[in-house]
């Protein structure tokens, strides 16, 4: 019939195409033309072997973006879209995808618009810009007069994919998934983008500088080549081979996955990230700027004190109870609304009222909701012959609003200053307690008032009622976790600071100042830059939404990755404009969670931190088969350097389809285990990674080509000239016309070869820690890795003893001897590198206060 009310994210046929791109990427060019040269030199083995290696790169590379794109089209099923509807006569909560036509909606503010229906009752606000393209909001209600010309500008229909982003509204399903307006246009157009992010962009630049200064080393070696007594041909095949040997073309494909697992790590640990670049950015978080209901605390609500018009305390007083539970739009029995006024409906019916849902909304008449600039909420309902306004909010709001007070006693008497002083000084009390404290009120009229002013004035405060919501258990631990990894905290809240305060330290986070909204509002930006810069932590309190894009702006200018909690469509801006805009899955609107990055699919503040954790682990691990590939340059090259300069007296110890075999068949799964690299102990306790700093730095060039690439070149050296000079090999030697000098040279090559794959296996557990030292995160822990060396290993003994990829490879079977030699050179590697991580760890140690 209608089908499901989604759409479909791709089309199914697109796979040839992503092929085909694989095999025509610039490097990959690179390559066909160097196919190309080998054969026209006559060279067709060397030929072959490139087009193998061109084609086995693209299928891989198709193979790991499949992988990631999965990885980020599967996260839609970790978040389905509700929708709250009216089956029946009742409202319930149904998944949007369930929706048919006939089926009437219950609009709100924030929520996403999840199928085409005509409005019924009620008007609303709509940001239809994602399908329009108009960015200013349009009015929509069901008694407009319609004219127009365009469905789309209909004033009583609204449309899946725009946003609400005010009012309320009920309205009729007519059309569904694919058959909405959205629908329509998502058909044209519904490929799911991977937008590259900054690590791959970096990445790619690396990998054209490596292609170039590939390029430029065989063009050097030409002349080399034949100086050193190589013929033209020769040298120009060597040329190639050492082009295409260097041309790192796995390298972008294996960063996609890696960012890819990282996406699917931290969907499994609920934060979802909906770009893969947020996954690097997550790591270098420096600021977290959260809010604190529900994201600190539980937002489970109890109310645990009241007090009198007067402060005094009091044990419920009807006046106080009617008026608070009049002034919701909760509904307990359907477990629809704001924790904070069920909690309210819980304390007015165990204070004995009793006051259904239904009788409560049949007698309102007007409805001012609650707005995060006023701070309030007000209701006008009938109460017999006259009506009655109850107002709830914040105690600073509504006392300026009251001149009069209710006491215990029930009597209405005028609020004087002293009064006012003193219930000044009972509302910091209960908020320096940790309290969320809401002040009630309320007003008379004959006449149905209609302007929210008049409504909201001359208003008899009915009393204040002290709300406690505690922390989350793990918040604590994490708070500390973000402290020791040189990440500071900030929070960011419309409650009063004071209870902000008071929260913020029961969980550990410094609040070391306190500002509020208009002392926010008033400061300079230079000396908001300064207070963000001066390593203190903040609690910004009474915040207006406003201000959240102001301080993420601020933090942004001060060079300083910062991730932005919210859940409010008045968020939204801040959101989008923070580094890393966080949504809140279960309390959020539908509106943040569009505009956010990263959804946490149980609100939880520790989640942020184990995303964090995450995209340090991700993004080392990227560093770590970087490091990996980039050490096998020197013993690779060093022979060829040999070779060179020795004018051809040595001979060449490595040929050009060893390094092929090296680089594109043993090294590749070893390098893919890296990426799944566990998390090292430290990773929490070093600062945050500088937003400009590359992913190459000098520390990993040493690592890679000045020590484990020098230990890996000296030894490789070593085991070629052992195995030649054992067999009487002298300089000079002719290694070609001597039947048994050809076959030691033979035997040598090999162990090169060999030697590079042992050596290469100690740089791969090397590689795993970049500060750590191996036996504390487990020599065998990377299960992985340890299949890829084992397969290494297989990979390598089938090219030295299978005959028919003898005759292809040039090699020989060395003598047992010189296996003797090999065994250590795993260990020497690793070794050289240990001792270096080990004087590292103790210079950052020395450094650390
Ligand atoms: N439903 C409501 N009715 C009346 N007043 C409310 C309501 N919700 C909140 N308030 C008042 O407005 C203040 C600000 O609320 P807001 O929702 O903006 O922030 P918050 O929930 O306290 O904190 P956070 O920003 O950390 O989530 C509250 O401290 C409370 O005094």
């Amino acid at each position: 019939m209608h089908g499901p009310n989604a759409l479909a994210l791709r089309e199914a046929q697109q796979w040839p195409v992503a092929l085909l791109k694989q095999l025509s990427h610039p490097l990959a060019l690179l390559l066909w033309v160097a196919a190309v040269l080998a054969w026209i030199a006559g060279t067709r083995e060397l030929a072959w072997a490139i087009v193998a290696v061109v084609v086995l790169n693209a299928a891989l590379a198709f193979w790991q973006e499949e992988q990631a794109e999965h990885a980020v089209e599967a996260l839609g099923e970790y978040l389905p879209q509700h929708s709250e509807v009216r089956r029946d006569g009742r409202v319930s909560s149904v998944l949007a995808a369930d929706l048919v036509p006939g089926d009437v909606l219950l609009l709100g503010e924030g929520d996403r618009v999840p199928a085409d229906a005509r409005l019924l009752s009620g008007a609303l606000e709509i940001d239809a810009s994602a399908l329009t393209g108009e960015s200013s909001p349009v009015e929509r209600a069901a008694d407009l007069p319609d004219t127009a010309l365009r469905p789309v500008d209909s004033p009583v229909l609204v449309f899946s994919g725009t946003v609400c982003t005010g009012g309320a509204a009920e309205a009729v399903v007519h059309a569904t998934g694919r058959h909405t307006e959205l629908g329509r246009i998502a058909a044209l157009s519904a490929r799911v983008r991977l937008a590259e992010s900054p690590l791959e962009h970096q990445v790619r630049r690396v990998a054209w500088l490596i292609a170039a200064v590939a390029t430029g080393a065989a063009v050097v070696f030409l002349p080399l080549g034949v100086l050193a007594g190589l013929s033209w041909t020769q040298a120009f095949l060597f040329a190639i081979g050492l082009l295409v040997a260097n041309v790192p073309e796995g390298l972008l494909p294996t960063i996609t996955l890696a960012l890819a697992a990282g996406v699917r790590g931290m969907a499994r640990r609920g934060a979802l990230v909906k770009r893969l670049s947020a996954v690097e950015t997550l790591g270098s978080t420096a600021v977290i700027c959260t809010d604190k209901t529900g994201t600190l605390t539980r937002n489970v609500m109890r109310v645990a004190e009241a007090r009198d018009g007067l402060g005094s305390l009091t044990s419920a007083d009807p006046a106080l109870t009617t008026a608070l539970a009049r002034c919701t739009t909760a509904d307990p029995r359907a477990g629809i609304g704001d924790p904070m006024e069920l909690a309210l409906l819980v304390f007015a019916e165990s204070s004995g009222l009793r006051l259904a849902p239904e009788t409560r909304d049949s007698q309102r008449i007007r409805l001012f909701r609650f707005d995060p600039h006023l701070k309030r909420m007000t209701t006008v309902d009938r109460v017999g012959d006259g009506y009655r306004a109850n107002v709830k909010g914040a105690p600073e709001e509504l006392l300026t609003r009251c001149t009069s007070a209710l006491s215990d006693a029930g009597a209405e008497q005028t609020l004087t200053d002293r009064e006012r002083a003193r219930l000044a000084a009972v509302v910091d009390g209960m908020a320096d307690r940790g309290l969320r404290v809401l002040a009630v009120a309320g007003r008379a009229f004959d006449h149905p008032p209609e302007d929210r002013a008049v409504v909201e004035s001359q208003l008899c405060l009915l009393g204040v009622v002290g709300l406690i919501d505690p922390p989350r258990a793990e918040v604590a631990a994490a708070v500390a976790a973000c402290h020791s990894a040189g990440i500071r905290v900030h929070v960011a809240t419309g409650d009063n600071g004071r209870t902000a305060a008071a929260i913020a330290q029961q969980v550990g986070i410094g609040a070391d100042h306190v500002v509020d909204g208009p002392a926010l509002d008033a400061m300079p930006e230079t000396d908001l830059d300064a207070l963000l810069t001066s390593g203190q932590e903040i609690v910004f309190c009474r915040a207006a939404p406003e201000s959240k894009l102001r301080i993420a702006d601020a933090l942004h200018h001060c060079g300083q990755v910062v991730a932005m909690t919210g859940d409010g469509v008045n968020d939204a801006p801040a959101l989008r404009r923070a580094d890393l805009g966080v949504a809140m899955g279960a309390r959020g609107t539908d509106v943040a969670r569009e505009a956010a990055t990263i959804v946490l699919t149980d609100d939880n503040f520790a989640t942020i931190v184990s995303g964090v954790e995450e995209g340090r682990r991700v993004y080392d691990n990227v560093r770590k088969f970087i490091l990996y590939i980039f050490a096998h340059a020197v013993p690779e090259v060093l022979p060829f350097l040999l070779f060179a300069l020795s004018g051809g007296a040595v001979p060449l110890p490595l040929t050009v389809l060893q390094i092929l075999a090296i680089d594109l068949g043993t090294e590749t799964l070893p390098a893919l285990a890296l990426g799944r690299e566990r998390a090292e102990p430290g990773l929490m306790s070093r600062p945050p990674r500088q937003r400009t700093e590359s992913v190459v730095t000098g520390r990993l060039l040493l690592r890679a080509w000045g020590i484990m690439g020098v230990v890996s070149g000296i030894l490789v050296l070593l085991g070629f000239f052992a195995v030649l000079l054992a067999a009487g090999w002298r300089p000079g030697a002719d290694v070609v016309g001597d039947p048994v000098l050809h076959h030691a040279y033979l035997q040598a090559t090999t162990v090169t070869f060999l030697g590079v794959v042992f050596c290469q296996i100690g740089t791969a557990m090397a590689s795993r820690t970049q500060y750590a030292a191996l036996r504390d995160v487990g020599v065998t822990s990377n299960k992985l890795l340890l299949g890829g060396c084992a397969f290494e290993l297989a990979f390598a003994a089938a090219i030295v003893y299978l005959p028919a990829l003898q005759a292809v490879f040039g090699t020989a079977p060395p003598p047992a001897w010189a296996f003797a030699l090999l065994a250590p050179f795993p260990v020497l590697v690793w070794a050289a590198d240990e001792l270096y991580r080990a004087r590292s760890r103790r210079a950052f140690d020395d450094e650390m206060p």
